[in-house]
C-alpha cells in the first residue's frame, strides 16, 4: 500500500521554479488498480516517478508498505526497486543484441539468482505473455505490441508487489493497444500487483474502479466501484 504525504516535487528552471507537484495527499491500496489522467505538464510522470523511487520529493513522504522511499538512502532504494517494483514506459527500452528471452533475464541480474533460475523465470514470464515461441527472436523481429509484452515480461519477472506503467500503449497501433492493456489488467488480477498506469486511453480510463486526474501539480481521485 502506498501513503503519499504533502508531496511536493519543485524542478529549478533558470531563475524560475516549477511545482511539478504540489502537497499531493494519496492512499493507492496494496493489489488495487489505479488509472491516472490528466493534460500535458500536468505531473502524471513525476507522480510516477516518486511511487517508483526514480526520484525523491522536495517535501512529503512516499510511503510503500511503511517504507518512505523519500528518505531511504541510496543502496537501499535501488534495491526495493529492483525487487519490488516494475516499470513499463511508453519507449520500449529493450537491448536490440539480446533476444526476448535474454532481455527479460536481464532484470533479474541484480537479485543475484543462479543462471539456470533466471532461464527458467525468464521463460516462465515470458509463457504468461503469450510468447513463449518468441523467446529466442531479438526485437527487430518483434511487432510493436510484442516488443510491449517482452517489456512487460521483464517488468514482472522479478514477481514485483508494485507494477507502474507510464503510457504503455502509446506508441502502439489499435489492436496492439487493446492487447497489451487486457494483458496488463490480466497480471494485476492474476497477481494481485498494485497497478498505477498512466494513460490517455479512454475506453481504459471506462472501467477503471478508480481514476486519478492530475492537473497542476494536484491530484484529484475518482471512485468508481470495487478497486479490487
Ligand atoms: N526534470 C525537470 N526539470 C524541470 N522541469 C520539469 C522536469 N520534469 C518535469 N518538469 C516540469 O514539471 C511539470 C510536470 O511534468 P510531468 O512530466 O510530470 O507532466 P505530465 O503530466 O507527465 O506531462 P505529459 O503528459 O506531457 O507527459 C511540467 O511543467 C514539466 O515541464
Amino acid at each position: 500500500m502506498y501513503r503519499l504525504t504533502g508531496v511536493t516535487k519543485r524542478y529549478r528552471r533558470g531563475d524560475e521554479t516549477v511545482d511539478a507537484l504540489s502537497g499531493v495527499d494519496l492512499v493507492i491500496e496494496g493489489g488495487s488498480q489505479l488509472v491516472i489522467q490528466g493534460p500535458a505538464g500536468g505531473g502524471k510522470t513525476t507522480l510516477l516517478q516518486m511511487l517508483g523511487g526514480l526520484d525523491r520529493p522536495t517535501e512529503g513522504s512516499v510511503e510503500l508498505d511503511g517504507t518512505d522511499l523519500a528518505r531511504l538512502p541510496e543502496p537501499r532504494l535501488t534495491r526495493i526497486r529492483s525487487e519490488s517494483i516494475g516499470f513499463v514506459f511508453r519507449t520500449v527500452n529493450l537491448i536490440p543484441a539480446l533476444t526476448a528471452l535474454e532481455n527479460v533475464e536481464t532484470a533479474l541480474v541484480p537479485l543475484g539468482l543462479a543462471a539456470a533460475q533466471r532461464r527458467q523465470q525468464a521463460a516462465e514470464a515470458l509463457e504468461s505473455v503469450g510468447l513463449a515461441e518468441h523467446r529466442d527472436g531479438l526485437p527487430g523481429e518483434l511487432s510493436g505490441g510484442q516488443r510491449q509484452r517482452v517489456a512487460v515480461a521483464r517488468a514482472l519477472v522479478k514477481r514485483p508487489k508494485v507494477l507502474l506503467a507510464d503510457e504503455p500503449t502509446g506508441d502502439l497501433d489499435e489492436d496492439a493497444r487493446d492487447e497489451v492493456m487486457s494483458l496488463l489488467e490480466g497480471l494485476w488480477r492474476a497477481h494481485g500487483l498494485t497497478f498505477v498506469v498512466v494513460t490517455h486511453d479512454s475506453a481504459i480510463a471506462r472501467r477503471a474502479p478508480r481514476l486519478a486526474t492530475v492537473r497542476k501539480g494536484r491530484v484529484a481521485v475518482r471512485e468508481r466501484g470495487p478497486a479490487r
